[in-house]
């Protein structure tokens, strides 16, 4: 995107990219509150292009969720764009946001709460097409495709209630859900930060998967600097509603010019390159054994030992 004057030009942060998927300039986010209006997010600014995924990282109540949502106007924000494929989305119509609900998403930290678990795994995958009026055929067809790039078979799960499932499954089902309409763009708000230990590397590893073939976009959002590093291209560091740091990930990891991000980075445990890969055990039926990056066990769970214990039985029991 191109500053439309030379007024724009001066005040457009100069991080902000030209072919970006999506824009967010300058988004102001605040609450009334019985003590007064709480000021949750203070002139943010960011893009993410086609295919990155940017992580929004920082402590409890920096204002990422509601960074986060505002993006789909869940709230809107009190002021600042939203730019989607060259499209000011702060001025769309209702109707119009429904429309670009097809190509930008969420996911929820606690998928329980997003959904009704007594629903039937393929009405809850397919709600986003109901309400887009998808036709019968194609909506079968998508539900599937949905529920496979999660692991998941229609056949196997499409009609049992989501209560059946464990908080692993069911976050797979509203990655499913959020899949079915075919979107370039998910935000995920914490989508690992509700679940087991053992069960968030595979969840990281479900949504690395899709974004690769889909080639979709992601925003992360994450009070985890190393699920964040693994997961994005590009890192967002919030601090008290505002960004402190943006920057490529494996930059500011290696050299973070904030002392927020530094504290932040102290916080992180570091692997040996010799100990990176490691086997995880099937967490349901339909899933098998499986081959994943250590660190992403390791930075899932904060409790490495734990985890290597866990593993390493596991390894023991299949050999
Ligand atoms: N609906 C709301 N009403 C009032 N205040 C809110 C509301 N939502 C968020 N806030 C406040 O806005 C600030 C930012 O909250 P937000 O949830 O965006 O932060 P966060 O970084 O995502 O933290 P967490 O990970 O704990 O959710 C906090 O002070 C929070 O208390």
């Amino acid at each position: 995107m191109t500053p439309a004057t030379a007024a724009d030009a001066a005040t457009r942060p100069g991080y902000l990219r030209d072919g970006a998927l999506l824009t967010v300039e300058d988004l102001h986010c605040s609450f009334k509150t019985p003590s007064g209006r709480v000021s949750a997010v203070r002139g943010v600014s960011f893009d993410v292009l086609p295919g990155e995924t940017l992580g929004l990282v920082g402590e409890s109540g920096c204002g990422k969720t509601t960074t986060g949502r505002a993006i789909l106007r869940l709230p809107a924000a009190q002021s600042g764009t939203v730019t989607f494929r060259g499209d000011d989305m702060s001025t769309y119509s209702r109707r119009q946001m429904l429309a670009a609900r097809r190509r930008l998403q969420m996911i929820f930290q606690d998928p329980l709460s997003s959904f009704n678990p007594r629903r039937k795994v393929v009405d809850i995958v397919g709600e986003g097409l109901d309400i887009q009026g998808v036709r019968r055929a194609e909506r079968r067809e998508r539900i599937s495709t949905a529920l496979h790039q999660v692991g998941m078979s229609v056949e196997l799960v499409g009609d049992r209630r989501a209560h059946e499932f464990s908080g692993g499954q069911c976050q797979r089902i509203s990655i499913a859900r959020a899949l079915a309409l075919g979107p370039e763009l998910i935000v995920c708000d914490e989508p690992v930060a509700s679940l087991d230990v053992s069960v968030q590397a595979r969840v990281l590893n479900v949504l690395q998967d899709i974004r690769e073939n889909n080639d979709l976009s992601l925003v992360f959002v994450s009070h985890d600097l190393a699920v964040v590093k693994v997961m994005s291209d590009r890192i967002a560091v919030m601090h008290r509603g505002r960004i402190v740091e943006i920057g490529d990930a494996d930059a500011v990891y290696a050299n973070p010019s904030h002392p927020y991000t530094r504290r932040l980075l102290d916080a992180v445990p570091v692997i040996a390159e010799s100990e990176r890969r490691v086997t995880l055990p099937a967490v349901s039926d339909d899933d098998e054994w499986r081959t994943v990056d250590r660190e992403l066990v390791e930075v899932a769970s904060g409790h490495f030992a734990a985890i290597g214990e866990v593993v390493s039985e596991n390894v023991k029991a299949s050999s």
